[in-house]
């Protein structure tokens, strides 16, 4: 059997299904203050010293706002029919909001008009956590104004590209934005305040709910939102193990998605935060209802769960299974965990349609040898995966599509460039592209997966 060939279950996806790559702005594109645009948030972590490991920025990244034409070439020859990518904000709107930077918009329109010659169908972040400095300085995602900011820069987009783009996505994973940047503090802009967390979370849903309002008037009809799921397991059938799970389960997977398909959050926050949550009135709460028409789920592990109170505001802590796999994030291989995840949001929310809009891997890759890259444990961790995914679909799950995280090895956040999800290796000193074997597994899986093997 070539160890390559991908070992999945022949019955074959919906039409229609979009098997694609996903990426992100600051990851990829380098150039941050190219033609006229504006710094973000990441620009200035990425600066300040101890932020990202290695003094790492993405000052070049991938040199993608340069190398664009290339990589659209190189998502056909994987043989792509959809890419998910976002848009710097601060390309756009250089001060967050007011004047339009047309250069910024023109970059986006050129690489739309690429995908779509190569019939690659594109799927446009609106946020991908590069929220312009300028905007910072007022207040950013704290602000009660954001977002109003949010919906004025979704219409300039909606407008620009409304005509050529089909896939909206609002946010990308709203719970590491708050999290992550408002609470513990890893990622831009680097607070940690119990108190300003949940209003940042507020008004993230707010934005959404407004980007949401504002494509419907511009007459776009496919605006989805990006939630990073993991599904939580209890260590133990002790109650405090349990309880702890329920918690965990609602801090990372209930706390935006209930809002947005059910107008309330889920009752757990209010134990988690405390004194810190605030009072919402009915009405603050029904704004927050705005089902997206797709959910894109983020998935790469689960956790399995038990109560720690020194593990705060959660009071719960994830427990390694160190008889298991676990990938260089040190994250459990688990494609169990997708199918579940999937399952779940068919029961929970009325089985909305959904497309995996990241699902990979970071593993310490071998370097290339004679112009290959034998990337083994990425090539596993994507098969299963895609049987994962198949056996959602054999549940009933409306799943629409795959994206694979990431097209490129890019910049990794905190972790700068020494973690690599790519299915193409991007070379750390020339930024040469090389198609590594899981990037040749996953063209060869969608062939036999579309009949064309
Ligand atoms: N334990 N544990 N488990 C998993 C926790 C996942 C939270 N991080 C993400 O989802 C980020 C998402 C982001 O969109 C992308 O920009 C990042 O590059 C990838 C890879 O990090 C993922």
């Amino acid at each position: 059997m070539n160890e390559q060939a991908p070992e999945m279950p022949t019955d074959s996806p919906p039409s229609g299904f979009l098997w694609g790559a996903a990426t992100s702005s600051y990851q990829i594109e380098g150039s941050p203050l190219a033609d006229g645009a504006g710094p973000s948030i990441w620009h200035r972590f990425a600066h300040t010293p101890g932020r990202v490991l290695n003094g790492d920025t993405g000052d070049i990244a991938c040199d993608h706002y340069r190398r664009w034409r290339e990589d659209v070439t190189l998502m056909a020859s994987l043989g792509l029919n959809a890419y998910r990518f976002s848009v710097a904000w601060g390309r756009i709107l250089p001060e967050g909001t007011g004047r339009v930077n047309q250069p910024g918009l023109d970059f986006y329109r050129h690489l739309v008009d690429a995908l779509l010659e190569q019939g690659i169908e594109p799927m446009l972040t609106l946020y991908h956590w590069d929220l312009p400095e300028a905007l910072d300085a007022r207040g950013g995602w704290a602000s009660d104004a954001s977002p109003g900011w949010f919906a004025d820069y979704a219409r300039i987009l909606y407008r620009a590209l409304g005509d050529r783009v089909r896939l909206w996505i609002t946010l990308n994973e709203p719970w590491v934005i708050t999290a992550g940047g408002y609470l513990f503090g890893d990622l831009a802009p680097g607070h940690r305040s119990q108190s300003e967390t949940p209003i940042v979370a507020h008004n993230l849903l707010r934005a959404h709910a407004a980007a949401l309002a504002s494509g419907r008037a511009e007459g776009i009809e496919r605006i989805g939102l990006a939630v990073n799921l993991e599904p939580q397991y209890p260590a133990s059938p002790l109650a405090d193990d349990i309880a702890a799970t329920a918690r965990r389960d609602a801090f990372i997977n209930r706390w935006f998605l209930d809002p947005v398909f059910f107008g309330r959050y889920p009752a757990e926050m209010e134990a988690i935060f405390g004194t810190a949550w605030p009072e919402y009135s009915a009405s603050e709460l029904d704004a927050l209802r705005a089902p997206p028409d797709f959910i894109g789920v983020n998935y790469y592990s689960r956790s399995v769960v038990r109560a720690d109170p020194t593990e705060q505001p959660v009071g719960a802590r994830r427990v390694r299974q160190d008889a298991r796999p676990h990938t260089a994030m040190d994250w459990e291989v688990y494609p169990q965990g997708l199918t579940h995840i999937l399952a779940w949001i068919q029961g929970r929310y009325g089985n909305p349609p959904v497309y995996i809009t990241e699902n990979g891997a970071a593993f310490d890759d071998p370097p290339p040898v004679a112009g290959r890259l034998h990337d083994r444990q990425r090539v596993a961790y994507l098969r299963s995966h895609l049987r994962a995914a198949s056996r959602a679909l054999r549940r009933g799950v409306d799943l629409r599509g795959y994206f694979a995280w990431s097209l490129l090895d890019n910049f990794e956040w905190s972790y700068g460039y020494a973690k690599r999800f790519g299915l193409v290796r991007v070379d750390p000193v020339d930024r040469q592209r090389l198609i590594k074997d899981s990037g040749r597994f996953y063209r060869d899986a969608i062939r036999r997966y579309e009949g064309r093997a």
